[in-house]
């Protein structure tokens, strides 16, 4: 089945042809510059207008149409303006070619070229690109969103950054430029589980500038601290979901110092990585016609009059019919598998020793930063949950030169290699675990990561503690609680067969137990448009 991929959510007016025979990719790209500032969307989307037929038929000519199967494009997510023009010129040449339709999600296709160029079975993806960043993972029928940025994504606040100096679009190659001549500076550093944010980083390096550090270190920095946010969640997803493959998507992914730092953590934690080339990382049509042909060989064309572009398409809403449910996911012996995503743990009887390591992929001054703030936040924090009656463990030593912690040794399982166990006794365990956070909000503290597998329960009884307070802190802030939550339910979205009964449980005893206000911006958080 050969596809003739067409792209043109921004920036990018591409098309493209993949015979899945030979693998083969055909990409002819025309690339909108704008004379000054970002990307403006009707320049681009007039760009479109010219420029796509044109990709398209050079491809034809070089290819043939007689041998065209089907037209795949990009349905979203995007800018509605190109989106538009792109969707239009696709239904007209699949009705002139007389094939049928793909409409593919932009994202998706990021993710899945890595897949497709690896061979991977199960990978993790990082897709970092300009108006998204996010760690996908693949459960079932669907990929699941684990993390993801909370405001814009990392190619459109490095772009808007380099706006800040006048430096024309786009701006990611520029700052890796002048990043190379940098040394260190601090800048905040936003993680909470598997989510981050950018927006405080950026204002940080902008401040900096003006007050007179050289640009060279603010975009070394940037880059320090940003890509070590991307690879600590990258690698807080492999831990989570158990995978040991991780593959990179979307134009960041260009970055030679994000693909260092994520070889460097796969290599530690004894996973794999793989980048795709520049050429499928980058906005392009070949991603989306190889996802074009997965999906048409499964039957997943539609029909011209129902395939209206979607601006705000994410990829969670794809019914995956084009592969295999993962076939290791649920084989896996968890109890053998110690290694957290900042430490390692050994168990010595009823007490549990867990060091965080440095991790050779931050720069030294950020690690030793991070590591041990964390050491005493968790002890800290972990005795404060405990005084406030919620189980955790208790803390025996605390060790902030070698950043090392020994805690009691609670739970039989962590909550994540339970979820399948009967439906009552699951969600009796979530309802704790809302019980528990609600009384640690009304104290105003945050767990900042309180996913599936920082919670551990028991077999023979109800008891669930918490453990991991590392990324906590205080606040009364609506929204940290919120995130809370949100990281809760995205944690049980990526690891649950049937996510939805837990969420509602969680949210029903949080209702009864927490503010009103935390539920509200909860909901607030996950309608955050993330295209902007
Ligand atoms: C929805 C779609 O339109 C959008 N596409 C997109 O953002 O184009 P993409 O080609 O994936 O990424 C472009 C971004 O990638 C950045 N970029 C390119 N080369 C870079 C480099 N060497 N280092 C850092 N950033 C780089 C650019 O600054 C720009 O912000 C998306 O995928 O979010
Ligand atoms: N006190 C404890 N009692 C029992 N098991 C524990 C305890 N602390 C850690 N573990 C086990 O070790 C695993 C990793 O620990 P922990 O989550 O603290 O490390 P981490 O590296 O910070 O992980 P991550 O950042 O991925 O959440 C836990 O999922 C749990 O299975
Ligand atoms: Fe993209």
């Amino acid at each position: 089945m050969r596809v003739l991929g067409i792209e043109g959510t921004a920036w990018a007016a591409s098309a493209a042809l993949f015979d899945p025979e030979t693998d083969e990719i055909t990409i002819e790209s025309d690339a909108y510059q704008p004379e000054s500032g970002g990307i403006h969307p009707r320049e681009a989307a007039e760009h479109m207008r010219t420029a796509i037929p044109a990709v398209v038929e050079t491809v034809l000519d070089e290819a043939g149409a007689e041998g065209v199967d089907a037209v795949a494009f990009s349905r979203g997510p995007g800018l509605g303006p190109c989106l538009r023009i792109a969707g239009t010129a696709a239904r007209a040449l699949a009705l002139s070619l007389d094939v049928p339709l793909v409409g593919v999600n932009h994202m998706l296709a990021h993710a899945e070229i890595g897949r497709h160029r690896s061979n991977f079975d199960a990978p993790i993806c990082l897709n970092t690109s300009g108006a998204n960043a996010h760690v996908l993972g693949f459960l079932d029928d669907r990929y699941r969103i684990l993390g993801e940025t909370m405001d814009t994504g990392i190619g459109n606040a490095l772009d808007k950054f380099t706006r800040h100096l006048d430096w024309s679009h786009p701006g990611g190659p520029k700052v890796e430029r002048a990043a190379r001549e940098g040394s260190y500076t601090g800048l905040p550093y936003v993680v909470t589980g598997m989510d981050f944010s950018f927006s405080g980083i950026m204002s940080a390096a902008k401040e900096a500038v003006d007050d007179g550090v050289p640009v060279e270190d603010v975009c070394f920095s940037l880059q320090e601290t940003t890509f070590a946010m991307l690879t600590e969640v990258a690698e807080r997803a492999l831990a989570l979901t158990g995978e040991t493959e991780l593959v990179l998507g979307g134009g960041v992914g260009q970055n030679a110092r994000l693909q260092a730092m994520l070889g460097e953590m796969c290599a530690a934690r004894g996973a794999e990585f793989f980048a795709p080339e520049a050429r499928f990382l980058q906005d392009n049509a070949g991603m989306i016609a190889v996802l074009g042909a997965r999906m048409a060989e499964a039957g997943e064309t539609i029909p011209v009059e129902s395939s209206r572009i979607d601006s705000g398409f994410r990829p969670d809403q794809v019914a995956v019919t084009w592969r295999d449910p993962d076939p290791r996911r649920r084989t896996r012996d968890p109890e053998a598998d110690r290694q957290g995503a900042e430490a390692v743990v050994e168990f010595d009887g009823d007490r549990v020793v867990k060091r965080r390591l440095p991790k050779s992929y931050r720069h030294p001054a950020l690690d030793e930063r991070l590591r041990r703030e964390r050491v005493v936040e968790e002890a800290r924090l972990t005795s404060a949950a405990r005084r406030l009656g919620v189980p955790t463990p208790v803390v025996h030593d605390v060790d902030t030169h070698e950043t090392q912690l020994v805690l009691e040794r609670v739970g039989d399982a962590d909550l994540r290699d339970r979820l399948e166990a009967d439906a009552g006794t699951s969600t009796d365990r979530v309802r704790a675990v809302a019980d528990h956070l609600a009384r640690l909000h009304g104290s105003g503290i945050v767990h900042g990561d309180p996913t599936t597998r920082n919670v551990r329960v028991s077999d023979g009884s109800n008891r669930t503690y918490l453990i991991d307070f590392g990324l906590g802190y205080y606040t009364d802030a609506v929204e940290d609680h919120a995130m809370d939550c949100h990281v809760l339910e995205q944690s049980l979205s990526g690891t649950a067969t049937e996510p939805d009964r837990l969420r509602e449980a969680f949210e029903a005893r949080y209702a009864e137990r927490g503010e009103h206000e935390v539920l509200d911006r909860l909901r607030e958080i996950e309608g955050r448009g993330r295209y902007q």
